[in-house]
């Protein structure tokens, strides 16, 4: 199959009704739930065998709705955390559990040359240049705390946002479920701020960065009354959550002003990236770039960050479904 020919699978049975036969749920978590079970009936087919599985509250939803689908298809899965709260759902839920670390290696791969099939054996890997290549997730869900119209996205609301990254471009193809508060047309409209996960040694120093690069009062994140102190993430890092102004796409940059922070504006690939080469910062809640179906009709792997379809559960009980655009001929859409 080339990249970006449309795939066919077999589809699960719906499970949208399923939704009636609940207690039903009020507002804004009523709008995650049809959006995370009209996500998990558009992209989560029995064919697949790796499912990243993202945290926060609307994850939730998503969870019950792959539940829902009985274990005589999800039993042949595995289903990949991005931390401890998505690891205890996935147990809770009776799914089988993985780890981002222990997916297997390929056996039998269809290269790019020619779809030749390739054993994983022996040198055979090597020639190829498959060696040490592991599976992909078929499919990753999470939730987002913004995203803008070109699905860049704001994570880490919940400081999971290492893990989440990198089960996000991981994956071949990447789902985001929302509620309409979060859909806005460009980053840090209503979010305030970009979360950072960093080493806690280095926090002096990325504070200081960040303010030089135009985040007026980036702050170290604080369990609160749920913890005296400094959050600390599943990789016993910190946050600092950095304000800065709305982030701007490259089509908003006008004159001498590429986006880079001088005129202060920043646009959101530019700013990603900087925020990325900050000695001490394991990850950045920006998902920025190439989806992971642009990544893979490159011919690279891994890597992409952003989502190929973007799901909202709307106030008027409808889901918005956002997808990627057509990228160089590409279409990011299966
Ligand atoms: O990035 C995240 C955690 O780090 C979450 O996915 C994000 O905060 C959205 O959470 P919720 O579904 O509760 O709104």
């Amino acid at each position: 199959m080339a990249p970006g020919d449309p795939i066919s699978e077999p589809s699960a049975p719906s499970i949208v009704h399923a939704l009636e036969e609940q207690i039903p749920l009020s507002g804004i978590e009523a709008a995650k739930q049809r959006a995370a079970f009209k996500a998990v009936d558009d992209h989560f087919h029995p064919s697949y065998k790796y499912i990243g599985i993202g945290s926060g509250s609307t994850v939730v939803y998503v969870v019950q709705a792959i539940a829902a689908k009985g274990r005589k298809i999800t039993d042949g899965m595995i289903f990949v955390p991005t931390g401890d709260q998505s690891k205890q759902l996935i147990i809770e839920a009776g799914l089988p559990l993985g780890s981002i670390d222990a997916l297997p290696p390929v056996e039998v791969s269809q290269t790019k040359m020619g779809g030749v099939a390739a054993l994983n054996v022996g040198t055979g890997l090597q020639d190829l240049g498959l060696k040490g290549k592991r599976q992909s997730l078929d499919v990753a869900f999470d939730g987002a705390d913004e995203i803008d119209d070109e699905l860049n996205c704001i994570k880490g609301g919940g400081a999971c946002l290492f893990q989440e990254k990198l089960v996000a471009s991981s994956a071949k193809k990447f789902i985001v479920v929302a509620d309409s508060r979060k859909l806005q047309k460009r980053l840090l409209t209503k979010w305030p701020t970009i979360p950072i996960e960093i080493a806690p040694l280095s926090a002096p120093t990325v504070k200081r960065i960040l303010i030089t690069l135009g985040s007026s009062d980036p702050k170290i994140r604080q369990g609160g009354s749920a913890k005296a102190g400094p959050v600390v993430t599943d990789n016993s890092m910190w946050i600092i959550d950095a304000p800065f102004p709305p982030l701007c796409l490259k089509s908003d940059l006008k004159g001498h002003d590429n986006g880079d922070g001088e005129h202060g504006t920043w646009e959101v690939h530019n700013l990603g990236r900087r925020l990325k080469r900050i000695t001490g910062v394991l990850e950045v809640g920006l998902f920025h770039g190439r989806n992971g179906v642009q990544v893979a009709a490159a011919g690279e792997e891994g890597g992409g960050q952003k989502p190929v379809a973007a799901y909202f559960g709307m106030e008027n009980g409808e889901v918005e479904i956002r997808t990627a655009k057509e990228v160089h001929g590409v279409k990011s859409i299966p």
